[in-house]
């Protein structure tokens, strides 16, 4: 059952606890009680996501950031970013990130997850190993509103999990621009802008549709797929929510691996700062899936990280990289000025525009509003004179894109760029995929509970490479809009695209745009690392977790969620994340005696159906209240006009 308060939960004893209710740890929490035998706690400092038309309507998914359902971090100043601190959303709710986040589904590729193996010595980690967890997590389910999406274009790959992935619901202006430019290009030898139909099969370089977690023109979560049809389901599933983790406390030590390791068998929880403690023992095992930033805070609150860091007296295990080794994906967005007025631009600005589109989202789940601004968008590798033997590829391998544009039918607002008052845009996000900055989780000083924020570094563009990279990434963007294809340019020959717009227009040497870049640069919001796995046969010896994700030192006590990855994906990074927690359940439940079958198929598809009623229910409960979103709207205009907006619209 959901409860909302520590005090309410019925038992203080369970089999598992899982730390956070977000991506991971709804995916662990559910797949665990599909054993009817064995009781689940899932402890969640967020609110219940139900209702929230920021996290179902997938156009709002940037006006999540910055109300209740998000944690609203900021980083330590950036000295790569000329100082600046920058905003750090993360899902405070049900679903976690997977509930805020801007919807791509993006696997990465093979050479990503073979890279796994090798750094953990753990061949299920592979590609190929990984093959039936992917088709475990999502189902591609048809667009609700997009006739314009051709047979050539459509993937390939596919499964039949809960999660409800699409192709974009919605047509936006640029799509068939970017095809006729990248399809062009396929035939040319060498080019780097090539069309592909699938970027989840293995091989993500290429240009192609942005497939999204909006399938039915809503989204689909890890609390709408997994947790909550496991708990309207089954009766050993506990949920409580507004309750922060404050650490996890030893228990005994264990001795029979002939080495003593201490248990961390219990979970001390809080709903405010200073208030009473409630305590939950797990008598099997504890699973955190707090996130990269809440995980490895939890971790050094618990003892658990670098002694030199913790101090003598605090340190119950010397985990020397915990909260180490953060990668972050950077950004930066370029605009164009164009002639056409149908692109989002006035939906931002005019709530009369937003009332219709709203009427129609919940009158057909079609629309502007079914859709995120991001149809299409690019993978791609840096030419090879950016690599050299004392500058090799960051990357996984040879599929894995070294950068990334994404192109958006609008003006990317950010804190440093407003949505201008008038005009019609056309933008591209550039991004660094497989950076080589790397960053760090810490405790502040002197902060001993999670109602005090760590400090989050993420280093950005600290390198000389990185900056390079996204330079190159500017560079790709111009170059890929002035292509022409069969002697005409697709993107200018009607007159729709024109001018540079903002500041970078003016940056005309590498220094201007460095310069450019300094100020104007953010994130994607995909940090990774601060748990990570590694092995005696890898240069990642010292990692955290061992290759089935349990803390090393410590006895019952594991990690499952984007901390744990030694090496950040070169995708958007939910897709990755779902699927090693589907690989993470078996590996628990293998290690508990629970039966690991071919039939978990079958209850995946058990949870399709619940998931498809829930999102019914959710849906005539929208067209119910139809009044609720159109105040929505009035709000919307509000939060789009004002300065602290989105920080991008991935
Ligand atoms: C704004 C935004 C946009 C993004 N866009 C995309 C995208 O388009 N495509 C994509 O693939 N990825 C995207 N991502 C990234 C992706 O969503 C995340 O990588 C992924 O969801 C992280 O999953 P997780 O399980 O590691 O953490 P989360 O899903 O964040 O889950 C962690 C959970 O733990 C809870 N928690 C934390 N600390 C405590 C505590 N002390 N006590 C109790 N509970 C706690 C949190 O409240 C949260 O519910 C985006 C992320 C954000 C924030």
């Amino acid at each position: 059952a959901l409860y909302t308060d520590p005090s309410q939960v019925p038992s203080t004893s369970y089999d598992f606890i899982v730390v956070g209710a977000g991506t991971a740890g709804s995916v662990v929490a559910s797949r665990l009680s599909e054993d009817s035998t064995k009781k689940i706690l899932v402890i969640e400092a967020g609110v219940d996501d139900t209702g929230n038309l920021n996290v179902q309507v997938p156009f709002f998914a940037p006006l999540a950031a910055n109300t209740a359902v998000d944690w609203n971090y900021t980083t330590v100043p950036q000295a790569g970013l000329n100082g600046r601190s920058l905003t750090v959303p993360r899902g405070f709710v049900l679903g976690g990130s997977s509930a805020i986040n801007y919807l791509g589904w993006t696997v990465g590729s093979s050479d990503y997850y073979d890279k796994i193996a090798s750094i953990t010595g753990d061949s299920g980690w592979a590609w190929s190993s990984m093959q039936g967890y992917f088709k475990k997590v999502s189902t591609l389910v048809p667009p609700t509103d997009n006739p314009d999406i051709t047979s050539d274009e459509r993937p390939t790959s596919n499964g039949n999990g809960p999660l409800l992935v699409n192709l974009p619901n919605f047509n936006l202006e640029p799509d068939q621009r970017v095809f006729e430019t990248a399809k062009g290009l396929g035939s040319t030898s060498g080019s780097r802008f090539t069309f592909t139909n699938d970027m989840n099969g293995g091989n993500p370089l290429g240009i192609g549709y942005n497939q999204v977690t909006a399938g039915e023109g809503s989204r689909t979560t890890a609390a709408t797929a997994y947790l909550h049809p496991a708990l309207n389901n089954r009766s050993n599933i506990d949920v409580v929510i507004n309750t922060r983790v404050q650490k996890l406390i030893k228990t005994g030590t264990d001795s029979n691996s002939g080495t003593d390791l201490p248990v961390f068998g219990s979970v001390e929880v809080a709903v405010s700062q200073g208030g009473s403690k409630t305590t939950f023992n797990a008598t099997r095992e504890v699973i955190l899936s707090a996130g990269t930033i809440g995980t490895a805070q939890i971790l050094l609150l618990s003892g658990i990280g670098p002694k030199e860091d913790l101090g003598s007296s605090n340190t119950i295990v010397d985990s020397p990289q915990v909260g180490k080794n953060v990668k972050e994906h950077p950004l930066l967005s370029i605009f164009w000025s164009i002639s056409s007025n149908a692109s989002y631009d006035d939906a931002l600005r005019n709530s009369t525009i937003q009332a219709t589109d709203i009427n129609q989202w919940s009158a057909t789940k079609g629309g502007l509003f079914s859709a995120t601004p991001v149809n299409v968008l690019g993978f791609l590798r840096l030419p090879e004179t950016f690599f050299n033997a004392s500058q090799p590829d960051p990357s996984s391998g040879s599929k894995s894109p070294n950068t990334e544009i994404i192109f958006v039918d609008g003006f990317v607002p950010s804190d440093t760029n407003p949505l201008p008052s008038t005009g019609h845009f056309m933008s591209i996000i550039c991004a660094l995929l497989s950076p080589t900055s790397v960053g760090s989780i810490k405790l502040a000083s002197g902060s001993s509970d999670t109602f005090t924020q760590p400090l989050i570094d993420y280093g950005l563009l600290s390198t000389d490479f990185d900056v390079q990279a996204m330079l190159q990434t500017i560079s790709d963007s111009e170059t890929f809009v002035s292509t022409n294809i069969s002697g005409s340019n697709p993107f200018t020959k009607d007159g729709y695209l024109q001018n540079l717009f903002g500041d970078f227009a003016s940056a005309k040497t590498e220094a201007e745009k460095i310069a450019f870049m300094r100020a104007h640069a953010d994130t994607i919001h995909h940090p990774t690392g601060s748990a990570r796995m590694g092995s005696q046969s890898s240069g990642f010896s010292d990692g955290v977790l061992d290759a089935s994700l349990k803390v090393r030192g410590v006895k019952g006590l594991r990690v499952v969620d984007m901390s744990v990855l030694p090496i950040i994906p070169e995708a958007h990074t939910q897709a990755v994340i779902y699927t090693v927690a589907e690989r993470a359940s078996d590996l628990i439940k293998a290690d508990n005696g629970i039966q690991v079958s071919n039939t978990s198929t079958t209850s995946t598809t058990s949870s399709t159906t619940s998931t498809t009623s829930s999102t019914t229910s959710t849906t005539s409960s929208n067209s119910a209240g139809i009044t609720t979103a159109l105040a929505h709207v009035q709000a919307l205009v509000l939060m789009l006009t004002l300065p602290i907006i989105l920080s991008t619209f991935i």
